[in-house]
């Protein structure tokens, strides 16, 4: 386990500190690439972050932009990842970077599986992948208890798989834990007394349950009260 935790003042500094380093680290890796590749979380921490992140000066146009994982709903459904994304993050400079749903309007997300494992493998290695975490420990769409959970854990993974999970109001499609794993830059953004208390928990638990323990290897903690 090799894990930075780092505690900021306030939500605002966190969100303005955070962008400031993801955007650094995709800058320096466009130095010596042509392309890089940012995945994020939904959910409803990520917003300030992805707000300061738009507005940052970047070669957007050779950025790929994915989500952790997608809620089983249309664009423009409340719980939809994409429209989150689409409000906060894919605008003003980042309009320009390219952008791979995870919806794909399929009935369900495993008739998406194998479209998807081609369009997504240029975003591998990710260059930097920014994580949330529920207070059960979740991470992505790697739920507790979810149905396909040991698989998305295995070493062998596909780079996404369907999961189902009562935790969860809707299927979902993640990214699995290898692919997530091996990014370059890996971060997890966390605030709040409760989850910080889980990640602590998480440390000493098994990623079955407790999935995020699965992404410790080599990890930077962002959490504000
Ligand atoms: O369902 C999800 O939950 C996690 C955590 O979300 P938050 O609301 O507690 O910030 C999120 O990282 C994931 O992308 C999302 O689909």
């Amino acid at each position: 386990m090799n894990v930075d935790f780092v505690e900021y003042p306030d939500r605002e500094m966190l969100a303005l500190i955070l962008a400031d380093k993801l955007a650094s680290q995709l800058g320096q890796h466009l130095r010596t690439n042509q392309q890089a590749s940012l995945c994020v979380p939904g959910g409803t921490t990520p917003a300030p972050v992805f707000e300061s992140l738009s507005a940052t000066d970047l070669d957007w146009d050779r950025v790929t932009v994915v989500l952790g994982d997608e809620r089983w709903v249309h664009g423009e459904h409340p719980r939809s990842n994409s429209r989150l994304l689409r409000r906060h993050l894919l605008k003003d400079e980042a309009a320009a970077a390219n952008y791979i749903d995870l919806y794909t309007g399929d009935a369900t997300p495993d008739e998406a599986l194998p479209g998807l494992c081609a369009r997504l493998e240029p975003v591998f290695p990710i260059t930097v992948a920014l994580l949330g975490m529920g207070n059960d420990m979740h991470t992505a769409s790697l739920f507790p208890g979810a149905d396909h959970l040991a698989a998305a854990l295995a070493p062998d993974a596909p780079p996404v798989l369907a999961i189902r999970a009562e935790g969860a109001d809707e299927p979902r499609i993640t990214l699995t834990a290898p692919y997530l794993r091996n990014a370059i830059n890996l971060h997890l953004l966390i605030t709040g007394p409760e989850k910080r208390e889980a990640f602590e928990r998480a440390q000493k638990l098994d990623p079955l349950e407790a999935p995020i323990r699965a992404l410790m290897d080599n990890l930077t903690v962002h959490w504000a009260e």
